[in-house]
């Protein structure tokens, strides 16, 4: 669905990410490399650091990608193709060390996110695809959320007017092969443990379950993970798949919900997985904790998976690494992960603007 004033859709805003990581010099490759797929969208971003990261990605003989600075997103539809479009949301960071935690790096990463999130709440961008940020920066800087997921969370819940109990958000990890829903995200995982309860589990069920429907257009195949060794082996290791995760799976299915577990937590995602074609057991697997689900996926590849944020009424995803301070600033960095990201933005939201 197009807009009037934006004929053939809206555009995709792609936040720089921490400016002393990768994220500047993989959104310069996604531009270089995936030229196509990167019509219609722009940079939320910093011009100097973005320069930067084009300059430390040039041939010796060859020019760095140009760039042409706008001032809405609406503008985005003239910038001439080859030409990265970057929208200065910021005010240029000072003092940021390329592969170091900084509250200026930070600051300015946290600050592309907000600008991108509201723009996407007005509906004057149609998704947005966030480039890694430091969690430690991003805390240095003072924001009081752990990561792009639960910042965007409050972001959208003071938007709508929800408190954030009422706006429930899950992370999904995927690629080709693999997808994952996690119950809890980033806590200790002392804390993760007694957040596997019976709602929490439920309602990553639910949510699960949508945005797959949406997604594949038929009911998804849900399998869900156990807590426990062997899934608790009948209450010898454990009783959260007794207590708690088999009456929340029984209840996902009087809703007409095809879930089945608790599973083993560690064959689940051998079952699941998709290869050569032959699809697997599951569609997707109910994580209980955050590295119970990306373990498995980011062992595929961290070039292939996606993150994507479900339960916002906005499109989110991002690539499934993070800042990779060890090689930033070494044009090393694979942008592979964020072209998929792209990709995955433009499948969800099918209004996005593209190259002629
Ligand atoms: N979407 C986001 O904003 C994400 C942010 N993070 C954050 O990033 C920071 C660093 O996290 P780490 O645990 O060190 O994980 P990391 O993903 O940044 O790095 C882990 C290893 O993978 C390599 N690597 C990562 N991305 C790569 C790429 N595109 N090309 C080639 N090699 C790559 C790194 O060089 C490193 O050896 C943390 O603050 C973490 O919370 C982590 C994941 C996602
Ligand atoms: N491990 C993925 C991750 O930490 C990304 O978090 P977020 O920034 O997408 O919330």
């Amino acid at each position: 669905m197009s807009t009037p004033d934006t004929p053939g859709g809206l555009p995709i805003a792609i936040t720089m990410g921490d400016p002393a990581g990768i994220g500047p010099e993989i959104v310069v490759k996604a531009f270089r490399d995936a030229p196509a797929l990167a019509r219609g969208c722009f940079v939320v971003g910093d011009l100097a650091t973005l320069r930067r990261a084009a300059a430390s990605l040039s041939e010796p003989s060859g020019a760095a990608m140009p760039m042409a600075l706008i001032e809405d997103p609406r503008e985005v539809a003239q910038v001439p193709p080859n030409c990265l479009p970057l929208l200065q949301a910021i005010d240029a960071p000072t003092g940021v060390v390329i592969g170091q935690v900084g509250a200026a790096a930070g600051r300015a990463a946290g600050d592309c996110v907000v600008w991108a999130a509201r723009a996407a709440l007005a509906g004057r961008v149609t998704a947005i695809v966030t480039a890694p940020l430091h969690k430690e920066s991003l805390s240095a800087a003072g924001f009081p959320f752990p990561g792009h997921t639960e910042l965007l969370q409050a972001e959208a819940a003071t938007h709508l007017g929800l408190p954030l109990t009422q706006l429930p958000v899950r992370m999904m990890l995927a690629n080709d092969e693999l997808r994952t829903v996690l119950v809890s995200i980033h806590m200790a995982l002392r804390q993760a443990i007694d957040a596997v309860d019976v709602d929490g589990v439920l309602q990553t069920i639910r949510i699960a379950h949508r945005a797959l429907v949406a997604a594949l257009g038929r009911t998804p195949r849900i399998g869900v993970a156990g807590l426990n060794p062997h899934a608790g082996e009948g209450g010898l290791f454990g009783r959260e798949e007794l207590d708690i995760i088999a009456p929340a799976v029984a209840a996902a299915r009087t809703e007409g919900i095809d879930a089945s577990g608790p599973y083993a937590p560690d064959t689940v995602f051998m079952r699941a997985r998709s290869v050569g074609g032959k699809a697997g057991e599951f569609d997707v697997v109910i994580a209980m904790y955050h590295d119970q689900g990306l373990i498995p996926v980011k062992y595929l590849g961290v070039d292939k998976g996606v993150n994507v944020t479900l339960g916002l009424p906005l499109v989110r995803t991002s690539p499934d690494h993070g800042t990779a301070f060890d090689i930033a600033g070494t044009g090393r960095a694979d942008a592979a992960s964020l072209i998929e990201a792209i990709r995955m933005a433009r499948s969800l939201a099918p209004n996005a603007l593209r190259g002629a």
